[in-house]
């Protein structure tokens, strides 16, 4: 489902003298239909980077990146725009939100880009918040001025308000406490048995352990370095 072969990146820094930052090289993996594969290695190695490559944020400079039937890797942005919207999730470590737009519609709002009708988008979203234990005082707010955790949360209903094929995973259950981290992980669970293929980065080692499948070190595709 989500396919990545033979990639490389590398930074140019305009705004220092065009220094250029080799950062990835030779970079393979794959992610089956139900399978969670979680990305590892050393802070600076990579990790961030092959995701925002895979989201479609950071070109492509060498190598093919697929999911599903689309190719990211060369692909103009409104198909990629697209594929955000039907195919590939993406529960990024902060929420970034437009501000003064009430909590319950910054969740359906995948739902409601969809074509899905408002009043089915926001009960889904009521309870996925309510699940998520976001209080119903909270779901009229905008989320911007939320604890770090309740963000995160609002970030993680927004990312598994449609079931996506594809979902890409970063740091999910880093500021929550044992129950909400334990809402977390049964979420992930359920996405892979409806067949979610999942990459994720999981500092979190017991939630790695319980969730992945197998893990891919990035270390192997730090330039020079490359298997
Ligand atoms: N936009 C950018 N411009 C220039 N260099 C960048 C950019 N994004 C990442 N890098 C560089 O790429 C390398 C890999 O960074 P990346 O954030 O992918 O690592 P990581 O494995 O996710 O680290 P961490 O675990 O600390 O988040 C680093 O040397 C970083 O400085």
């Amino acid at each position: 489902m989500i396919e990545v072969q033979n990639v490389s990146k590398e930074f140019t820094l305009h705004n220092q003298g065009g220094a250029v930052l080799r950062v990835m090289e030779g970079a393979s993996l794959t992610v089956a239909k139900g399978e969670c594969v979680a990305l590892t290695g050393a802070s600076g190695a990579g990790k961030s980077t092959l995701m925002r490559m895979i989201w479609g944020n950071y070109r492509t400079d060498h190598g093919m990146i697929r999911v599903g039937d689309a190719q990211i890797s060369g692909a103009e942005p409104r198909r990629i725009i697209a594929l955000r919207r039907s195919t590939l999730g993406y529960v990024s470590q902060f929420l970034r939100v437009v501000p003064r737009v009430p909590t319950v519609r910054v969740v359906a709002e995948p739902l409601l880009a969809l074509g899905v009708a408002e009043e089915e988008a926001e009960a889904r979203a009521a309870a996925l918040l309510t699940r998520l234990n976001i209080g119903e005082n909270l779901w009229g707010l905008s989320p911007t001025t939320f604890s770090g955790g309740e963000q995160q949360r609002v970030n993680i209903a927004r990312g598994f308000i449609h079931p996506y094929p594809a979902l890409l995973l970063d740091e999910p259950t880093a500021s929550l406490d044992a129950a909400n981290r334990e809402t977390v992980m049964r979420l992930i669970e359920e996405a892979k048995m409806r067949g979610a293929a999942i990459l994720g980065i999981f500092h979190d080692e017991a939630a790695r352990e319980r969730l992945c499948d197998r893990q891919v070190d990035v270390a192997g595709f730090v330039p020079g370095r490359a298997a």
